[in-house]
């Protein structure tokens, strides 16, 4: 999958996404769905092997963010899992970044760092992590620190994809929340585009959660999202 929309499946049941994803039976190809900690901490493991045999790709959005040592036991304990895509943050260092990566080993999940939450400001994040950093330049130096100990890719607003684009490589991937479909109202999210804003900006895929599940229609959202993310 080249360029993938993730749906985050942030639901408090199993029987909510389930219910949700019935609605997805008759879209072909399946919407690749990302399974984050309220659904994780509700259902554990089983339910993403479920989701897992029903064919769906897998980003388990966990956040992984401790030492070197605890970081790399549950990546190895991930990879048995079978999920595509796992989270963990950039600010967890260099070391905990290779330790992850080297805990892989020679499974094809591919890993995602964390750089500046979505939901942060410029000013929010130079309070809280003591810097006078632009919000720019602090993801450019957490994509690069990535890029350097072999992680896959970053976690950051569209509205960063570019930059990291310029320390990075083409390939490495640049995944996107804080997607809003025009005329959504404002919530949570801080750092947001549009879909076509941000294939523009050079994302190279998307989360979308609230603009989909939420949605009166969540089928017609999801291709609304797709028909802008791919035109
Ligand atoms: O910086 C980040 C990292 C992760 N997320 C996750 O993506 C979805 C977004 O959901 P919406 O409803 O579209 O806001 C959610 O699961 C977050 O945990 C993020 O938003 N920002």
């Amino acid at each position: 999958m080249d360029h993938p929309i993730f749906i985050a499946l942030d639901f408090a049941t199993a029987d909510l996404a389930r219910q949700f994803l019935k609605k997805f039976e008759h879209v072909q190809p399946k919407p690749a769905i990302k399974i984050g900690m309220e659904l994780f901490y509700a259902t554990g493991p089983d339910f993403v092997r479920e989701l897992r045999q029903a064919g769906f790709t897998i980003f388990l959005d966990l956040k992984l963010y401790d030492i070197p040592n605890t970081v790399a036991q549950a990546v190895r304990t991930i990879t048995r899992l079978d999920v595509q895509y796992l989270t963990l943050h950039a600010m967890g260092g260099a070391k905990m970044l290779e330790a992850a990566v080297a805990a892989k080993q020679n499974s094809d999940l591919k890993l995602l760092a964390v750089t500046q939450l979505t939901s942060l400001t410029e000013v929010e994040m130079q309070s809280t992590q003591s810097t006078t950093l632009t919000m720019t330049q602090s993801v450019k130096h957490l994509a690069e620190l990535a890029y350097q100990q072999g992680i896959d890719g970053t976690i950051s607003s569209a509205l960063e994809a570019t930059p990291i684009l310029q320390v990075t490589a083409p390939e490495f991937l640049r995944i996107t929340p804080g997607i809003r479909l025009a005329g959504d109202s404002a919530d949570d999210q801080k750092r947001i585009t549009t879909p076509s804003q941000a294939r523009e900006l050079a994302a190279s895929g998307l989360v979308i959660g609230r603009s989909i599940t939420k949605a009166q229609d969540p089928v017609t959202a999801y291709m609304r999202a797709k028909k802008e993310w791919s035109e």
